[in-house]
């Protein structure tokens, strides 16, 4: 029974926001994590179908000593579970055995009110599902050779990816999607550095100073490094570069060289060391031009495979607008002082939250004390990407066509915010006519794919065939 108490603790404890289902389960070295993990999700999972039979069972009510959340997980197993429960004979056990026949016949009408044949068709299903994102790192393969050694056939949509196909990424150069289940732990390609997991949208910061290439490219900064997918992004990206990865957490460091390592970069000098306290004036950065700062933050637009199965509270509301306000204090901090580095021309600001607070707001205020740097254009920051940042949170609503939103499960990617910023003095001003070249641009982009649009509806219509998404013509259905 003891494993059984355990898993209620953590429901307990996850109720109680002491941690993530993963924190609180592998940190504790009591009982199979593994096996109390699988509990506790598939608990979670069915929470509202256990919850309603347990109700209508009145089970609390007759069985005093036992807690909603350990009749929660024993309930799961006499009804889910093969092997019911698994625990030798105790008062806790002959109290749910009591009431098997009222559970299992509570549970059935469950089912047929919910006209299930099943249980799994009751499971609370995650309306984000993201695809395994994989960067090939040119450091030490080709795309070629990757793709060989994966051995996966290509589809032309995200959409279409599922096991044994892939997806090359039509924006972010060297990235592929997989099916999101795809286990990489033990694909040599993964093992030996070839290829780095990392969400689509974390590959923006490094791509969009990868692209602005008018002036000559010195030394380049990543002001918050660990766990270094940015850095040896930057470090593939700029092999002539020389670039300082900044990490102050000591733990974080040791993942930051391992990773430095594995990429087989050559050109990344790691510096323990908080950013905000680095010297600017330090001879060793007088050649940096390009900064990325990927600050910590509130990870409110992560979406993990859990996050779906916990609730959140009113209080937890409360409690994130104060960390939000501190968060962005440090942000601010941290951004002011990369603007600050004497000959830096461009810097891209990200975090992977979705708060105006730590994004639009953040760039506004700092922005406002420094009048030399400004928004980069359109043009010089994926002009493809559709989603931008919100321009009622901008100062000046321009501001917003410099700043990319990715929104959570739109294009398979996290929720992530990213804003290029450039040095009006250094690099000369790029707004002026660039930025309404950039709109116009825009427009004209928009303007002909509703011509294309228009044009493949006037010959379905002709045709009596369907075009597919690659412009090709197939049968009708109709
Ligand atoms: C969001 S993570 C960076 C993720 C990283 N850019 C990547 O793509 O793998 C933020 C990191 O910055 C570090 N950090 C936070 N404040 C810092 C500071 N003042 N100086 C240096 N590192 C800092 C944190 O310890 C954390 O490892």
């Amino acid at each position: 029974m003891d494993f059984y108490i355990h898993a209620a603790t953590i429901l307990d404890d996850l109720s109680q926001k002491k941690g993530s289902i993963k924190q609180l389960v592998f940190n504790s070295k009591k009982h199979d994590p593994k096996r109390t993990y699988a509990l506790v999700c598939e608990t979670l999972k069915y929470k509202h179908v256990l919850d309603e039979v347990i109700q209508c069972s009145k089970l609390l009510d007759l069985e005093k000593k036992i807690k909603k959340n350990l009749a929660r997980v024993l309930v799961h197993d006499l009804l889910m579970s093969k092997r019911g429960i698994s625990a030798s004979t105790g008062s806790i056990k002959e109290a749910i055995l009591r009431h098997k026949t009222r559970l299992n016949a509570e549970f059935v009408k469950l089912k047929i009110r919910n006209k299930v044949k099943s249980h799994e068709e009751l499971a609370l299903k995650n309306p984000v599902t993201l695809p395994r994102w994989i960067r090939i790192n040119t450091i030490k393969a080709t795309k070629e050779e990757v793709l060989k050694q994966l051995a996966l056939t290509r589809v032309s949509s995200l959409k279409e990816v599922g096991p044994g196909t892939y997806y090359m990424d039509e924006i972010i150069d060297n990235l592929i999607a997989l099916d999101g289940e795809t286990s990489l732990v033990n694909e040599s390609c993964y093992q030996e550095g070839k290829v780095i997991i990392q969400d689509k949208a974390s590959c923006i910061p490094a791509a969009i100073l990868g692209n602005q290439r008018q002036t000559k490219v010195g030394d380049i900064i990543d002001g918050c490094a660990a766990p270094g997918n940015k850095t040896t992004h930057l470090a593939a990206l700029f092999p002539n570069a020389k670039i300082f990865a900044f990490e102050r957490n000591s733990q974080r460091v040791q993942t930051l060289q391992k990773m430095v390592e594995i990429s087989g970069a050559q050109n990344v000098e790691i510096l323990h060391q908080d950013f905000t306290q680095s010297d600017i004036m330090d001879p060793k950065f007088a050649n940096v031009t390009h900064i990325l700062l990927d600050p910590s933050c509130s990870g409110s637009g992560i979406v993990s495979r859990q996050d779906f199965l916990l609730e959140e509270s009113e209080q937890d509301l409360v409690e994130d607008v104060n960390r939000l306000e501190s968060l962005c204090s440090f942000q601010s901090t941290i951004l002011k002082h990369a603007l600050q580095f004497p000959k830096c021309q461009y810097v891209t600001y990200s975090t992977c939250s979705v708060h105006r607070l730590e994004n639009e707001q953040v760039v506004c205020d700092v922005l406002s004390q420094e009048p030399q740097w400004k928004c980069n254009t359109i043009e010089n920051t994926l002009p493809q990407w559709e989603d931008r940042g919100i321009p009622e949170y901008c100062t000046d609503p321009m501001m917003a066509k410099a700043m990319i939103r990715c929104v959570p499960g739109k294009f398979g990617t996290i929720g992530f915010f990213v804003c290029n910023l450039y040095h009006s003095g250094r690099v000369g001003n790029l707004l002026g006519n660039g930025t309404s070249n950039a709109l116009e641009s825009n427009a004209k982009r928009k303007r002909k794919n509703q011509k294309k649009k228009n044009y493949k509806k006037m010959k379905e219509r002709k045709l009596g065939t369907a075009m597919d998404s690659t412009g090709h013509i197939s049968e009708s259905k109709t």
